[in-house]
């Protein structure tokens, strides 16, 4: 896979786009709902480090899932496989999963350094939980240089440079990966080249999540993290045109069920930047401001910045006081609750155009289910002519009907099996 192939779909050409780096422009004008880039990970690994605090001899709660495919294993215990040589360390769905495990993401080689590293378990448990993911990481990077040097140079083309790794870090985790390997995986190995790599997977990764439960308060976390070669090339605006799509438990009949999909939100004409938000759109602007600062080394001036950046006190008493009393209370409340969501509803009533151009975003593409806050885009269009008038939600996977308001002001919602 070549990075141009996100630009080989017709849809969507790299741009080199001011201040931003490298980004997806439409090549033609996209239909909401319309499926622009369906990409497939070239590294994936657990979302759960490999060593349990309670003992390191017992499975850890990546056995929940697939460490091939990273479906729920609940739905497929009959067949549940385990690795030949590292026993309950490693398990599959099926005889499948383990097959071509063996022979991509879980080769022996692998297996030996996932083993060295639970050896390591004293050092390792010591660090920050993010430390023992990076390690899992530089595992799948590495090994993925000695599989497809062809798929390690794409990750080695995506954003991120040394500097954005702490070099601390970075001495601890290449010292660290050095003693797993019996030889040098490739040359050039050092830990310069390990800080690079620990950036593109800091700027380019993305979570493949657990399915949404409204019962733990909408804080979904993540299964698996994966490096998308094609998907890398999205740049972030808090008001998206476009979102991904993931289908992570979908039937084994449905090869590439880790693959992430992005579907047009709304119609754009050709030459406009494609963007995802990079998290919910519901943060709000000082905690966007922050974590896009802190994840991804950027300022972000997307136009609902500019105009949030200007909202003042008068503007929004209500919203700023709540804001400012949460964050007393228990720090930086990250997310938009419902009062929040309500207060921005009630507020945009009372603002012009200009002073809340986005109000409309909420209110069409946010979902409303309770704790979701995912985006609503359209299913993909029955023809070219024809955008499809039900919305899916990704994040909870809800459909309702686009535009069909009742009486009461309420959106019919449907049912998965409608
Ligand atoms: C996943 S990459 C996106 C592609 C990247 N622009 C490239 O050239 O490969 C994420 C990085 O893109 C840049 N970026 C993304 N969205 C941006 C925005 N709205 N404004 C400025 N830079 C942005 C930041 O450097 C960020 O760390």
């Amino acid at each position: 896979m070549s990075t141009s192939a996100a630009a080989e779909t017709g849809l969507l050409r790299i741009e080199e786009i001011e201040g931003r780096g490298r980004g997806l422009v439409a090549s033609q004008p996209l239909k909401a709902g319309q499926i622009v880039l369906r990409d497939s990970p070239i590294l994936l690994y657990s979302a759960f480090p490999m060593i349990n605090p309670s003992s390191s001899s017992r499975p850890s709660t990546s056995n929940t899932y697939c460490a091939k495919c990273f479906r729920n294993l609940s739905s497929s215990s009959p067949s549940v496989v385990s690795c030949p040589s590292c026993s309950h360390f490693h398990v599959f769905c099926s005889q499948n999963c383990l097959s071509a495990a063996l022979t991509s993401s879980h080769t022996p080689w692998v297996c030996q350094a996932l083993s060295r590293l639970r050896d390591c378990s004293s050092l390792l448990l010591e660090q920050p939980m993010e430390l023992q993911l990076q390690a899992l990481f530089l595992v799948a990077a590495y090994h993925l240089s000695l599989v497809s040097l062809a798929q390690f140079q794409i990750l080695l083309s995506l954003e991120g440079t040394p500097g954005a790794t702490d070099s601390a870090a970075a001495h601890f985790l290449h010292s660290l990966i050095s003693s797993l390997f019996p030889s040098p995986p490739l040359e050039g190995f050092s830990v310069e080249l390990t800080a690079a790599l620990l950036a593109k997977d800091k700027l380019n990764t993305f979570g493949l999540m657990e399915p949404f439960s409204s019962n733990d308060g909408g804080q979904r976390s993540v299964r698996a993290y994966g490096i998308y070669p094609n998907a890398s090339f999205f740049n972030h605006d808090c008001l998206p045109n476009a979102c991904r799509f993931d289908y992570v438990d979908t039937s084994p009949e449905h090869h590439n069920n880790t693959d992430i999909i992005v579907r047009m939100i709304h119609d754009v004409p050709q030459g406009r930047e494609i963007c995802l938000s990079y998290f919910p759109v519901n943060e709000n602007y000082a905690s966007r401001q922050r974590r896009l600062m802190e994840d991804y080394g950027f300022t972000c001036n997307c136009d609902r910045c500019k105009v949030e950046a200007n909202w003042s006190d008068d503007d929004n008493d209500d919203l700023a006081e709540e804001e400012e009393e949460e964050e007393e209370e228990e720090e930086i409340d990250e997310v938009m609750d419902e009062d929040h969501h309500d207060q921005i509803m009630e507020s945009s009533l009372g603002k012009g155009d200009a002073d809340f151009p986005h109000a409309y975003f909420f209110v069409r593409y946010m979902c409303d289910r309770e704790n979701c806050w995912g985006t609503l885009a359209p299913l993909p269009p029955k023809d070219e002519a024809t955008s499809s008038d039900v919305m899916e939600c990704n994040v909870c996977g809800n459909l309702k009907n686009d535009q069909v308001t009742d009486a009461n002001g309420e959106e019919d919602q449907l049912s998965m099996d409608d």
